[in-house]
């Protein structure tokens, strides 16, 4: 397993950074531009670790919503690099094994596909079902986006049902909260953990040092924001920090099921728009 991270970088120059452990992209820079994907500085980085920051790829469960460890264990096993991408690519597989059957029991294949070109990151997430017998999933790409503007809001979300994520059973919650009215926009930096099913429209998070940032998301039907607050508590945040963040994932938590030998794709992209060097 190699918790190296690697950059590669597009002919246009727009660059992205990954490592195997987790099959994580860690680093996004569009041309021109900063960073836009927020990495702790106290991530870590090895088997049974979750690294803070980047987009952790969230399989087979999404959160608490079933009976595996919470997020699934895509994101803190070790994944096999694929070779031989085009440049402004990376690619990585993680297939199933004795230690992924005792907690789930079926046989799969992950196939997670970045690339950068221009203003655009693209994630793919493929799912092979290489068993006899359907499976159910749930799964996201969790991108922590950098925030620089402390008055940054996002965009896109106002008149949808939200579930509290921090309520014991989100998903049978008849109890909504809401994201603003419809066309309204919220602060991105208040501490918040909601679902919201049905989600397809673009999110924008606008912010007035980076500039404006759209996720778009195929097959990934719902959203999640995520933001700790201070005093959360979380050893792998530093005090502070979760004001240079926000988590806007492109999720299904709605299960999916596979048939046995069928393909699952999803894919979230994120656009800068207009890019700034900083
Ligand atoms: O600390 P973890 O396991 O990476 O989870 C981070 C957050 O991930 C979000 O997706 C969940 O909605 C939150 O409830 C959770 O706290």
């Amino acid at each position: 397993m190699s918790c190296t991270p690697v950059t590669v970088t597009a002919p246009d120059g727009a660059a992205l950074t990954a490592c195997t452990h987790g099959g994580h992209v860690l680093g996004w820079v569009p041309v021109g531009g900063a960073q836009r994907l927020w990495l702790s500085p106290t991530a870590e980085c090895g088997p049974g670790r979750a690294i803070r920051g980047g987009v952790p790829v969230i399989f087979p469960q999404f959160a608490g919503r079933g009976p595996l460890p919470k997020h699934g264990f895509a994101r803190d096993r070790a994944w096999q690099r694929v070779d031989g991408c085009p440049a402004g690519t990376w690619a990585a597989t993680l297939r199933d094994d004795e230690q992924t059957r005792a907690l789930w029991p079926y046989a799969f294949e992950l196939r997670l596909t970045a690339t950068v070109a221009a203003q655009e990151l693209t994630i793919d997430l493929e799912v092979r079902n290489d068993g006899a017998q359907p499976f159910e999933f749930t799964a996201a790409l969790h991108g922590y986006l950098v925030v620089r503007d402390p008055h940054a809001e996002l965009a896109g979300l106002g008149g949808l049902h939200a579930q509290d994520n921090a309520r014991p059973e989100p998903a049978d919650d008849g109890d909504p909260v809401w994201l603003g009215a419809p066309g309204e926009s919220v602060p991105a930096l208040q501490p918040r953990d909601v679902s919201l099913l049905g989600a397809t429209d673009p999110v924008d998070l606008v912010d007035g040092t980076l500039g404006r940032l759209t996720l778009t998301a195929e097959a990934f039907t719902d959203r999640v924001v995520w933001n700790p607050g201070p005093g959360h508590g979380l050893a792998d945040v530093p005090a502070g920090a979760e004001a240079g963040f926000v988590c806007v994932e492109a999720a299904r938590l709605t299960p999916v099921t596979l048939p046995a030998g069928a393909t699952w794709t999803g894919r979230q992209t994120l656009r800068a728009e207009p890019s700034v060097a900083l």
